[in-house]
């Protein structure tokens, strides 16, 4: 399997574009499906506290750390092109969760969220939700800053941000946010808030891709699924790389963890790309970030 490009954040921190989300996997089903994910080449992870399997993951990774793996992905044995895999070859994300708001209480969910993950740095800590209606996302983020600062985590960045709450961050923050990972895919395509992250040097990172396996039941994908030889989620993941986003596709089964990164192979044309432009209906299948606090 070929890797997933991995291009640079604003500080120059590499991001694997094409990671896995962990979003309601259990606790007790995290570490192998971690390993799993591993073997098939993914290299980067996306947990928060709130999903409660921080513990899992980090146990999943350790377990991965020193064995041997193809330099072009997946799993391999011994002999050329095989290297073992370390800690810096992995792209870890944890999120501090919204009722620890505040800079004493987000430092303090930081050390547990490291506890948890067992891990001596992160790759990348968020803000999951503005929770605006307790003003504190601005202290929040300041002692993500220190965090950053201090090298316990290699970028910071926020989540479901909307350009409001950008705009005051941006007033504020020492450090650019690396990130704003925010609900989107064919049905919810962002355009606005994509390019004011162009603008402000913030990459996309788009969460529920596949729109909680919604959007795989459109036909118009369907459609260019039957034209590629490919499955749905496939064109799908296709078409956020292709636009730009980081994308972290959560799968539950070793053949659709293995099907979701089988996807550098083959190209979107213009036309496809035309046609799935015009499949937005600003649908969300999450909360509207107004609305969680
Ligand atoms: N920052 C935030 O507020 C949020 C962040 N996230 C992050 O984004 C990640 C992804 O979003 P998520 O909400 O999980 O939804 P996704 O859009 O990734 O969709 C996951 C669903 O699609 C199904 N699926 C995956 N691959 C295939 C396939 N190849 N064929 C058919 N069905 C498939 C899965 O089924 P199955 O599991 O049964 O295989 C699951 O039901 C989360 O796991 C989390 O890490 C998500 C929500 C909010
Ligand atoms: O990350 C998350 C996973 O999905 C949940 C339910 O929509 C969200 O609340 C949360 O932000």
């Amino acid at each position: 399997m070929k890797p997933s490009p991995r291009p640079a954040l604003n500080n120059g921190v590499h991001i694997d574009q094409l990671g896995f989300g962990l979003y309601k996997v259990p606790p007790q089903d995290a570490a192998a499906l971690v390993a799993t994910a591993l073997g098939e080449g993914y290299r980067h992870f996306d947990t928060a506290a709130m999903y409660g399997n921080e513990t899992g993951v980090g146990r999943g990774i350790g377990g991965a750390i020193g064995t041997s793996m193809a330099s072009d992905g997946g799993t391999g044995g011994s002999g050329e092109g095989v290297h073992s895999l370390e800690r810096q070859d992995i792209f870890v994300t944890t999120k501090v969760w919204n009722d620890d708001h505040g800079y004493d209480a987000t430092l303090r969910a930081f050390d547990t969220s490291m506890a948890n993950l067992g891990l001596d740095y992160v790759d990348l800590y968020l803000i999951h939700w503005p929770c605006a209606g307790r003003g504190l996302f601005l202290e929040t983020y300041r002692a993500m800053e220190t965090l950053y600062r201090e090298g316990r985590v290699r970028a910071i960045g926020v989540s479901n941000f909307q350009p409001g709450h950008l705009e005051q961050l941006m007033h504020k923050a020492e450090v650019v946010p690396a990130v704003n990972q925010i609900e989107l895919h064919p049905w919810l395509q962002q355009t606005a808030l994509r390019t004011l992250h162009e603008q402000l040097g913030i990459r996309t990172e788009a969460w529920s891709p596949l729109g909680r396996g919604h959007v795989l039941t459109d036909p118009a994908i369907g459609a260019l699924a039957e034209k590629h030889g490919r499955t749905p989620a496939q064109i799908i993941i296709r078409w956020h790389l292709q636009v730009g986003n980081v994308v972290i596709p959560k799968a539950s089964s070793a053949g659709r963890i293995k099907e979701n990164f089988d996807v550098f192979d083959f190209e979107l044309d213009a036309g496809d790309m035309d046609g799935i432009a015009g499949l937005e209906r600003h649908h969300r299948t999450g909360s509207h970030p107004d609305n969680v606090n």
